[in-house]
């Protein structure tokens, strides 16, 4: 296996661990990509004996690698936990695709964790980038225990954590999401973004939509953890988090452990995120350490 080449764009010391940020180039994708992570306190990497479980977080439309890195205040917890964090950026950039760069909603900083069909869009892969490349790179490069990896996002992330964390249960062994896009084939942003990435068959959008997969999941037993608020501007008209329990309820299956909080007075911003970020990491150090 050939080994990527990471490029350290910053390093900044953070609870006795590293908040790192690399770019790399990807060959799915055909540019560039950035991430960051945080790498908790450990010993020079030629004398680590221990692996760490890893959480990746998938940020939301407009956002890069930085938002949940500067904004959650996830590090603390991560550190006392002793869990990698992972934030990857939320698309291709700069690949010349014409209108690429036109909307906050499509292309640039919203690539909706799909692998695009559409002929434009072909470059769009974030959902083999996110579950194949980053992986492939961060386990060669990392002290990573590849069988403890969990996912989580915030909206068009959470709706990514969803999609992967379902259609991947052997690899993930929890998912949480903050104010996901829970039924994304039956929403304005979802509608818009699939019509492009996927084309105009309906029944392809289902394979990426977390209710769907919900009704029809056949895997393993797995927890999943949503916070949503109920101030949030969103959540009627793009996120309807209610279709997650009404997918479960309806399935008759008690497979999943799906635990859908909603707190009054919350907004759909990173200070919610902030709010609940220690909850959602020790939600996921109980799986991944078991
Ligand atoms: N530009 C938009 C608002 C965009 C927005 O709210 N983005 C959210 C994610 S929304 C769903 O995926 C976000 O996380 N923003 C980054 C941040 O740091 O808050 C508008 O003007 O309405």
């Amino acid at each position: 296996m050939s080994t990527v080449a990471l490029k350290e764009l910053s390093r900044s010391k953070c609870f006795a661990g590293h908040v790192i940020k690399y770019s790399h180039p990807s060959r799915l994708l055909g540019c560039d990509m950035k991430f960051s992570m945080f790498l908790p306190e450990s010993k020079p990497l030629e004398k680590r004996e221990q692996k760490l479980p890893v959480l990746y977080f998938l940020s939301g439309l407009t956002c890069t690698e930085d938002n949940f890195m500067q904004k959650a205040g996830a590090q603390r917890k991560a550190a006392q936990e002793g869990i990698i964090l992972v934030a990857p950026d939320t698309s291709p950039r700069g690949l010349g695709i014409e209108g690429e760069d036109d909307s906050w909603d499509l292309g640039t900083g919203a690539g909706f964790y799909v692998d695009a069909t559409t002929e434009k869009w072909k470059q769009y892969k974030m959902y083999s980038y996110i579950t194949e490349e980053l992986p492939g790179i961060i386990n060669q490069s990392f002290p990573v225990d590849t069988t403890r990896v969990s996912i989580a996002g915030h909206s068009m992330g959470g709706h990514g954590a969803l999609v992967i964390g379902l259609k991947n249960p052997d690899k993930y062994r929890s998912i949480s999401a903050f104010s996901p896009i829970a039924n994304p084939t039956d929403c304005p942003w979802g509608v818009k973004a699939f019509s492009a990435y996927l084309g105009p068959d309906k029944d392809a959008w289902k394979a990426y939509d977390a209710s769907e997969l919900i009704a029809n999941y056949s895997g393993p037993s797995k927890k999943i953890l949503v916070d949503q608020g109920k101030a949030d501007q969103f959540l009627e008209e793009q996120l309807k988090v209610e279709r997650l329990t009404k997918a479960k309820n309806d399935s008759g299956k008690n497979v999943l452990d799906l635990s859908l909080r909603l707190h009054d007075g919350y907004d759909h911003s990173y200070y919610f995120i902030s709010t609940f970020i220690e909850e959602h990491l020790e939600f996921h150090a109980k799986q991944l350490k078991a």
